[in-house]
């Protein structure tokens, strides 16, 4: 399913928090990301109908998205911050959000919709004996309930260790096989990691819109490792933007990021996604 967003813009009162924002999605996983307050929350809410828009067009196929009650079955959302009551096993909260959705489920269903998240084992243990990532699992299985063709999810590995971002990113990437999934996040590494276009947010607007290789490739030439003692780290940090220090022994490495050579010793090196992120948010 396509998603289509033209011209849309959203105030809060006198503030612009979205400015003309062009964008398309269809099947895949598709990453937004951006600084804190840059629009990311705003946008996926006007997505999933929690929020009305100022202006501008928003099209799932072509359903326009005041269609709330159309919408709504076509969509899957899992917000940033959700709960569920602590005394509910995993079976019954996922039975429960299904009825709500007015979607009958079989005890064969739920257990197989359960094994899809891989809670299978623990479909008899209440949701306050969950883990952080077991319940981000768990949302993402009531999210998917009715079998949505869209998912958006809002920094869904927030918090999650290691092990578990792997497994919802894993997760995500099954489902985008078919779907389309919105993956809104801050984390650099979830979308190099799993998402086949990009679309970058600052202040409102769209700063980048293409695939993860393009944007590397926009900062190629922008990255350099040097070495530097204190007074030097110093300078550097005044002068450039400096991506990371590491302290070894009297010496610090930096990775810098700057259109011309930092200095003398300045290795230039391969860009990252985190790379191009940071040169496009800094504007270098
Ligand atoms: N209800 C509101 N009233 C006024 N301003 C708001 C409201 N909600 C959000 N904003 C402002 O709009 C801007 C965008 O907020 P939004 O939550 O969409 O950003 P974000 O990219 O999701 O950030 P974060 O990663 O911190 O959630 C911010 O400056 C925020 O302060």
């Amino acid at each position: 399913m396509k998603i289509e967003i033209r011209e849309l813009i959203k105030d809060y009162e006198s503030y612009r928090a979205l400015e003309n924002i062009n964008l398309t999605f269809d099947e895949g996983i598709h990453g937004l990301l951006g600084p804190n307050g840059a629009g990311k929350t705003t946008l996926i809410r006007i997505l999933s109908t929690l929020l009305p828009k100022t202006s501008g067009e928003v099209y799932y196929d072509s359903i326009r998205v005041e269609n709330k009650e159309e919408i709504r079955k076509i969509i899957g959302y899992l917000p940033q911050e959700f709960s569920f009551y602590p005394n509910f096993t995993v079976y019954e909260t996922l039975d429960y959000f299904a009825s709500l959705s007015n979607i009958r489920l079989n005890r064969r269903e739920i257990l197989d919709r359960l094994e899809m998240v891989h809670l299978q084992d623990l479909w008899k243990v209440k949701t306050k004996a969950l883990s952080g990532g077991m319940k981000r699992r768990l949302g993402i299985a009531v999210a998917i309930v009715g079998d949505p063709e869209v998912l958006i999810v809002d920094e869904p590995t927030a918090g999650l260790d290691p092990e578990e971002r792997i497994r919802v990113r894993n997760m995500l990437s099954e489902f985008g096989k078919t779907k389309t999934v919105l993956l809104s996040t801050h984390i650099v590494e979830d979308i190099a990691l799993s998402c086949k276009s990009l679309s970058i947010l600052n202040k409102g607007k769209v700063i980048y819109n293409g695939t993860v290789k393009d944007v590397i490739k926009n900062a190629d030439g922008y990255v350099w490792n040097l070495t530097a003692d204190v007074e030097e780290f110093h300078q550097f940090m005044d002068k450039y933007n400096v991506i990371s220090s590491i302290i070894d022994e009297d010496k610090i490495s930096l990775r810098i990021l700057s259109k011309e050579k930092p200095s003398l010793n300045a290795i230039n090196i391969s860009p990252t996604l985190e790379d191009a992120y940071m040169k496009l948010i800094k504007e270098v």
